[in-house]
């Protein structure tokens, strides 16, 4: 790669100043389109429905639109191939690549979106495949300022000696990718536009009918490519996907926060942002709005309901409310009774369950169905009854109480409530698929006395979640990126299907960084509850977070928690900076000694994240408070406030939390205390390697207890 050119080389270079220009106008363009939007009358919609239809499009097209001075307009350019003619054929073009398209005043184009076909050269080409490209440029800027470009000669080839990109990895070719990789890491997460690479970017565009599953080691972008996967397609299938929506589904508000700008930043709004707990709550809030998730479940229960058996006795124990007729319908009308013996009414009952429709779609149907038996025997006796006669049949009341008995209402929450309460209702529909101990241990031991009274826990909220789409049939969104997906139940995992039934996933996790009891095994299981066992998996190893030391100081984890994985590399520029240090055994000196650690670590650039034992957190956040450190407590924060952590340069991260984030130094308190907080040494490990995974330059460990063997011995 020749060097780049710079603002600070002397005389001036014409074609920095070119391109400066070319910033300069394509931002004069842009507040020429902002003007347009603004002077855009909604008034003259005929409707107040399309009033409001355009005033809101007016407002979205407004803020897509905003010019942050501190965000370039583009970061890179192609320049494609001249024609084959020599200098008599076509002219190379030339497309400045951007984060939205900006035109100018005659609509050609002067920034080109990044999410544009002609882009996608920009994150592919390479010398062995130049995609028709002569040159790809990159552009340095320093507040918003262009100060440099690089150039790839990608026509020249090998003869050149340049650098490619093509999945050969950047390291030392390109001094702005590798800037951009290198930069600390301040407040939450930015996008990667500019340098997204070739393997992510495979993942990035792939068309919307497909679903993905990516394996992906801790750092190698899995969040950020599904996040650009979502911003991709809500660009190409703009219309269908704000009309059924786009969720991405992350491990808790932490994580939700620290990704939340990402979308907007790219311009789009309309991705919800949830956690699997906020999702499923949503189906015990439509029951009563004042219910919630408060209750616990200890590992070996909600391990339990989270197993996919769960699906087939719930939906034994909700068809399991039809009631046998013991006795026939009896209709009367004027003079006459018209009766439809029990065994036909079984015949009713029968041809709707073999329509495979949802309990509560064929409940509705019983009344009609039930009417046409009368209407039959009405024709049979030489009546010629109409379809109102069989719509006011439907509608009497003993066809109405009737079916009422035959066929009952069932409320989700009230149908789990009464499974794990009575034996009885458990033990029927459950028999052949859980054993007598499971069943016991499914039941409360002290159950409430009604739904409302109830202490549901996450589990539950997820079998009333699946109890409710076997009444009615849950809306599928367009796409669902899923985050973290090792970490969820089989349970949890059809509750992602039945939201993408009829559209597509982007499933991201690391098998190696699963810690709940329930977690996924392989990832051909999580997809085939996903409803999606078709789904591509593709696997990442090249991680942009964490340094080469620091990952394979971690990766020593590897083999004691998931031996099939490839070891991470890493494709930094720095080794990174990694220290073991062995404080006192008296509680006083680890303590001391993560202040001393933390004072180090908070006089340097970057963010910092002190992450300890749970049980551990409170001790720290005193000791913390004592030595006068300014910090924010991850987990501890109001649902409702909208700053706090990442504001902070400081957090304290209960390693429960680390899970998704990253800083640019990592304190980490006490390896064997995060070993003990989890249920077994496995799971204690992978949640170890989890912490050892979030630091992008400098990790310190400081321990008082013996470092786990695992990490094997001296130290790094
Ligand atoms: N192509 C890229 N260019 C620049 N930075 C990148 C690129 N890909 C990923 N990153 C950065 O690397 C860091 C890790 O990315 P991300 O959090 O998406 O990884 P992950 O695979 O989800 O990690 P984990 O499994 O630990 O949660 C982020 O700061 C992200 O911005």
């Amino acid at each position: 790669m020749p060097p780049a050119q710079s603002a600070t080389d002397h005389p001036p270079d014409p074609e920095l100043a070119a391109e400066q220009e070319h910033l300069a106008e394509s931002r004069r363009q842009l507040a020429r389109m902002r003007e347009r939007t603004a002077a855009l009358d909604a008034a003259a919609a005929g409707d107040w429905v399309s009033r409001e239809y355009l005033e809101s499009a007016f407002a979205l097209r407004m803020k897509q639109l905003a010019d942050d001075p501190g965000v370039p307009l583009f970061f890179g350019r192609l320049d494609t191939a001249a024609g084959p003619d020599g200098p008599d054929g076509p002219a190379g073009e030339s497309w400045h690549i951007g984060r939205r398209h900006v035109s100018g005043p005659d609509g050609e184009p002067l920034v080109i979106d990044w999410r544009a076909p002609v882009s996608l050269p920009f994150y592919r080409a390479s010398r062995t495949e130049p995609m028709g490209v002569a040159r790809r440029r990159r552009y340095g800027f320093q507040h918003g300022r262009l100060t440099a470009f690089e150039d790839e000669d990608l026509a020249a080839g090998d003869r050149a000696g340049q650098a490619g990109q093509g999945g050969q990895g950047h390291g030392g070719h390109s001094a702005i990718l590798e800037s951009e990789i290198e930069r600390p890491r301040v407040g939450p997460m930015r996008d990667i536009v500019a340098t997204i690479q070739p393997e992510q970017d495979v993942i990035v565009r792939a068309e919307l009918s497909r679903s993905v599953c990516v394996q992906g080691a801790p750092g190698t972008g899995k969040t950020a490519v599904g996040l650009h996967r979502a911003a991709y397609l809500l660009y190409v299938h703009r219309e269908q996907l704000t009309r059924q929506g786009v969720l991405v589904v992350g491990p808790n508000a932490s994580f939700l926060r620290y990704i939340r700008d990402v979308l907007p930043a790219l311009g789009e709004i309309d991705a919800t942002q949830s956690t699997i707990e906020e999702l499923v709550a949503r189906s015990l809030r439509e029951q009563n709005p004042r219910w919630q998730i408060r209750g616990e479940d200890s590992a070996a229960v909600a391990t339990l309901k989270g197993d996919a058996r769960m699906a087939e006795v719930l939906r034994r124990a909700l068809w399991s409310h039809l009631q046998a007729p013991d006795e026939a319908l009896v209709v009367p009308r004027g003079a006459r009774r018209w009766r439809v013996p029990a065994y036909e009414v079984e015949e009713v009952v029968a041809s709707l369950r073999e329509r495979g429709v949802r309990y509560g779609a064929a409940r509705a149907m019983v009344p009609q169905s039930l009417a046409h038996r009368v209407l039959v025997k009405m024709e049979l006796a030489g009546d010629s009854p109409d379809d109102r006669v069989q719509d006011a049949v439907a509608r009497s009341k003993p066809v109405k109480d009737y079916a009422k008995v035959l066929w009952p209402v069932v409320e989700p929450a009230r149908l789990v409530w009464r499974l794990l309460s009575e034996p009885a209702l458990l033990a029927a529909a459950a028999d052949g698929l859980l054993t007598v101990e499971e069943q016991e241990r499914l039941r409360w031991e002290r159950p409430a006395k009604s739904p409302a009274a109830t202490r549901w826990s996450l589990a539950d909220a997820v079998l009333v979640d699946e109890a409710a789409d076997l009444v009615e049939r849950t809306a599928s969104m367009a796409h669902i990126v899923a985050d973290e997906a090792q970490d969820l139940s089989p349970m949890m995992l059809r509750a992602l299907a039945r939201r993408s039934s009829t559209g597509s996933l982007t499933v991201l996790g690391d098998l190696a960084q699963a810690t709940t009891p329930w977690a996924t095994r392989s990832w051909a299981e999580a997809l085939a509850h996903l409803g999606k066992p078709d789904a591509h998996v593709e696997q990442l190893t090249r991680g942009f977070r964490v340094p080469g030391e620091v990952i394979e100081y971690a990766a020593r984890l590897l083999p004691h928690i998931a031996p099939d994985l490839e070891p991470p590399t890493s494709v930094r520029r720095t080794r990174g900076e990694l220290s073991v240090r062995a404080a006192g055994e008296d509680p006083a000196a680890l303590v001391d000694a993560v202040r001393a650690a933390v004072r180090d670590a908070v006089a340097r650039e970057g963010s910092v994240g002190l992450i300890a034992p749970d049980a551990a957190v409170g001790g720290l956040a005193a000791a913390l408070e004592e030595a006068g450190f300014g910090f924010a407590l991850l987990g501890d924060e109001p649902e409702d406030e909208r700053l706090t952590e990442f504001d902070a340069q400081l957090d304290l991260v209960p390693a429960s939390l680390a899970k998704g984030l990253e800083f640019d130094h990592v304190v980490l308190a006490e390896p064997a205390g995060i070993v003990a907080g989890e249920p077994d040494r496995v799971t204690g490990l992978r949640r170890l390697y989890v912490c050892l995974t979030r630091a992008v330059t400098s990790l310190v460990v400081v321990h008082s207890e013996p470092m786990p063997p695992e990490l094997g011995t001296p130290g790094p």
